[in-house]
C-alpha cells in the first residue's frame, strides 16, 4: 500500500509513523509513505500557500492552486488509483470499520490542513471523503493523518507478528472493547492476576475474556453494544457479569 501525505510538514507524519509496527511494515515493503509539500508548488517569491478568508474573520485559509498542483503531482507519482482523504473536524468519525475500508485501498492521499482549513472549492473538486479523528480542534491535520497511517498499517497482511492480536484488539470483529490484560509477575503489591488466566483451561479463559469484553463495553461504551444482536450465550455472560458487578 502506498500513502501520499500532502502537508506543509510532510516529514512530520513520516517521523511519527516511522516506529514500531508502521516502521516494520515499511521495512517489509507492506507500506510506503511519500510526503508532498504544497509550498513546493506555490508561485511567487514568498511561495504563498495561504491567504485571508473572504468575509473576514480570524486566521488564514489554504489556497487552491498550490494544493491542486501538489495533489496532481502526488497522484501522478504512481499509477494505482488513489482515494483522497481530507482530515478535518467536519469529517465523518474514524472508526475501525472505516480503517478496514481504507486499509484495503491500493493507495491513499491524506490531505492535511493547517490554519482555518482549506478553500472549499478545492475540497469539492479533489477530495473523496473527509474524516475526523475526534470532536476537537488540532493545529494541523498531520497528527490525524498519522493516526490513519498507524491504524491502516497494522492491518496490512504481514504487518503484525501475531495476526491474532489484530483480531483481539478492541473494535475488531465484533466491535466490543478489549478485555483486560495481565503479565508477570503473578504476585504484586498492585494486586493479583485473575486465577482463570493461570488455569491453563483455554475454554474458561476464552469465556472470561469474552465476558470481560461484554461487561466493559456495557459499562464504558454502551453505545457500542447492540444488545439486540447479542447471542443467547453472550446475553448470559453479560447478565452474569452485571450481577457480579452489582448492577
Ligand atoms: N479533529 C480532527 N480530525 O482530523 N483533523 C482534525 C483537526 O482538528 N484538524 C485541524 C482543524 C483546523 C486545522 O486546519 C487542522
Amino acid at each position: 500500500m502506498r500513502i501520499e501525505i500532502v502537508s506543509l510538514f510532510p516529514e512530520f507524519v513520516a517521523q511519527v509513523a516511522g516506529h514500531g509496527v508502521v516502521g516494520r511494515a515499511q521495512e517489509r515493503g507492506l507500506l510506503s509513505l511519500h510526503g508532498w509539500n504544497p509550498r513546493d508548488y506555490a508561485e511567487g517569491n514568498y511561495r504563498r500557500v495561504d491567504d485571508r478568508p473572504f468575509g473576514g474573520g480570524p486566521g488564514m485559509v489554504m489556497m487552491i492552486d498550490p494544493l491542486r498542483a501538489c495533489l496532481e503531482a502526488a497522484r501522478a507519482a504512481d499509477p494505482a488509483p488513489a482515494r483522497v482523504v481530507y482530515l478535518s473536524p467536519q469529517g465523518r468519525p474514524l472508526t475501525q470499520a472505516k480503517v478496514r475500508e481504507l486499509a484495503a485501498q491500493p493507495r491513499l492521499v491524506l490531505l492535511c490542513g493547517r490554519y482555518e482549513g482549506v478553500d472549499e472549492r478545492l475540497l469539492a473538486a479533489e477530495v473523496d471523503e473527509e474524516i475526523s479523528i475526534g470532536d476537537y480542534v488540532l493545529s494541523g491535520g498531520e497528527l490525524a493523518a498519522a493516526v490513519v497511517v498507524d491504524a491502516v498499517a497494522r492491518l496490512q497482511d504481514g504487518a503484525l507478528n501475531d495476526a491474532e492480536s489484530a483480531v483481539q484488539d478492541s473494535f475488531e470483529g465484533d466491535g466490543l472493547l478489549d478485555c483486560p490484560h495481565y503479565t508477570r509477575p503473578v504476585e504484586h503489591a498492585l494486586g493479583e492476576v485473575p486465577a482463570v488466566l493461570l488455569s491453563g483451561n483455554h475454554a474458561l479463559i476464552a469465556r472470561w475474556r469474552r465476558q470481560q469484553a461484554l461487561g466493559r463495553t456495557w459499562l464504558r461504551r454502551p453505545d457500542l453494544l447492540d444488545r439486540g444482536t447479542l447471542s443467547p450465550a453472550d446475553h448470559k455472560l453479560l447478565e452474569e457479569f452485571l450481577a457480579g458487578a452489582g448492577h
